[in-house]
């Protein structure tokens, strides 16, 4: 059994679902299929995911929300006329998205949730009948039926163990399932989704519930390139990366895939294949646990913006015991989680998401470590990139570093930090917002070309 995720550029319009149909219906293995809300086929589309945002917005802000209903509604009405399939599917459709404006406002930590989740709901409900109208013995399963229950962090949730004994009852079923993407429900029965983009989530939990033979994601690009390819001009695609090496590079603006979807796939051992429904017999990329290309020492170049640093100096640093556990206790106690930590003997920096600061926190932290730990000098470092430079290969091969270094020198590019973790799985350079891209190209030309 092989478990099939369609993203929004997938599923955006009537053209791409009879691509989707051809798909399913190549292979009869494919019985599990993942949607996403329509999404983008051309820059001018918007997604119906952001549509919701701003239908929650004005809702939330008691607003008059009648021209996004419509808007909504008709992004997938012009699908049932095109794909001629029967109109009682809109009508469910239109009642779900005109009934969310009925919701209570009030105190509820999953009103934008719910609002969210019906991009993808109503996507899976229209392409079950779509896929009925063509032959396709299939049925919608919501993600409440399914048993895909997920921690209560509205926006941001979690799988529970507790589903995978659940989803495995889906290999029993004859049909072929279509179940939305991006959300389950809590223990209570509150909608609650992933993070953006958790469609591919929803896909790497099912399949390790159902233990399915191959992942396969569905996107609209041949596969994982080196490096983004809107930043370097047609980059080689690359035919297998790991797990790991897969982690580092969406973390690092792999957009491609979701950086958590690959953590129930990788324990559960499932490869995964990234492949595109506008070229399906496109090999495109695997995931795997190893390469079997183990030549490679360098596979990818990922680039991030929307980091700050935090840079604390102390003469004696490294004598002072706990220095490090009590900076780290005071974020943690402003709600910040950290991404790296470069050390020296006498200086630590802690990277962090700018989207957890605010100028105020800042100005708290800063007082508050001046006040326990007294440094010689701190201060906050803004508009800061983080660019990994990713490969298993690297552990075996000297000097990939310097390579990666010289490069940057050479264009004027200032490191402001550089870390390797133990794995040796990349290496993170951060450097200023502004040179990001010129540094992939450099780097790209370095190690590619
Ligand atoms: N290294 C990369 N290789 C391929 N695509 C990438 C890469 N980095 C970013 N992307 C972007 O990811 C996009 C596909 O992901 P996404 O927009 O989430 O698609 P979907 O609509 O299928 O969910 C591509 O169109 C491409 O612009
Ligand atoms: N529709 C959601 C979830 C998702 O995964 O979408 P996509 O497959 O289009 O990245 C979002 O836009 O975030």
């Amino acid at each position: 059994m092989k478990v099939v995720k369609f993203g929004g550029s997938s599923v955006a319009n009537a053209v791409q679902l009879e691509k989707v149909l051809d798909i399913v219906k190549s292979d009869e293995k494919r019985k599990i299929v993942i949607v996403s809300a329509p999404g983008k086929v051309t820059e001018a589309d918007i997604k119906v995911t952001d549509l919701l945002i701003e239908y929650y917005d004005l809702y939330e802000s008691e607003q008059d929300t009648t021209e996004i209903i419509e808007k909504i509604i008709q992004r997938y009405a012009s699908m049932v006329e095109e794909l001629q399939i029967e109109k009682s599917v809109l009508e469910d459709i239109a009642t779900s998205i005109k009934g969310l404006a009925t919701l209570e406002r009030g105190d509820n930590p999953y009103l934008r949730d719910t609002f969210l989740s019906a991009g993808e709901d109503n996507s899976a409900k229209l392409i079950a009948v779509f896929f009925q109208s063509r032959g396709v013995k299939s049925r919608y399963i919501s993600p409440k039926e399914a048993g895909l229950i997920v921690t209560s962090e509205p926006s941001n949730a979690r799988v529970l163990e507790s589903s995978y004994a659940n989803l495995a009852k889906l290999k029993n079923f004859e049909e072929v399932l279509v179940i939305p993407g991006f959300f389950g429900v809590t223990e209570t029965g509150n909608v609650c989704t992933f993070s953006r983009g958790g469609s591919d989530v929803t896909g790497s939990i099912l399949a390790a519930g159902v233990e399915a033979e191959l992942y396969e994601n569905f996107t609209d690009v041949d596969g994982i390139f080196a490096a983004h390819p809107g930043v370097v001009h047609e980059p080689m695609s690359i035919q297998e990366l790991t797990y790991k090496e897969m982690r580092e590079l969406a973390y690092a603006g792999f957009t491609v895939i979701h950086d958590e979807a690959l953590f129930p796939v990788y324990q559960a051992k499932i490869p995964v294949v990234i492949k595109n429904t506008n070229n399906p017999t496109h090999a495109g990329t695997k995931i795997l646990a190893s390469r079997t290309e183990k030549e490679l020492a360098v596979v990818g170049i990922a680039g991030d913006d929307g980091f700050a640093s935090l840079n604390i100096s102390k003469y004696l640093m490294n004598r002072e015991l706990g220095f490090g556990r009590k900076v780290l206790e005071i974020l943690e106690k402003f709600d910040i989680s950290f991404e790296h930590m470069p050390s020296g003997i006498d200086d630590i920096s802690v990277i962090m998401r700018e989207r957890y600061l605010t100028e105020e926190k800042e100005q708290l932290i800063l007082e508050e470590i001046k006040k326990v730990l007294a440094p010689d000098e701190i201060y906050f470092e803004h508009n800061l990139s983080i660019l990994m430079i990713v490969g298993e290969g690297m552990r075996e091969k000297i000097g990939v570093t310097a390579k990666g270094t010289t490069a940057l020198s050479k264009r004027g590019i200032n490191l402001e930090l550089i870390n390797q973790g133990s794995s040796e799985v990349s290496v993170m350079f951060g450097i200023k917002s502004d040179k990001e891209k010129a540094a992939i190209r450099a780097l790209y030309e370095t190690y590619f070309n």
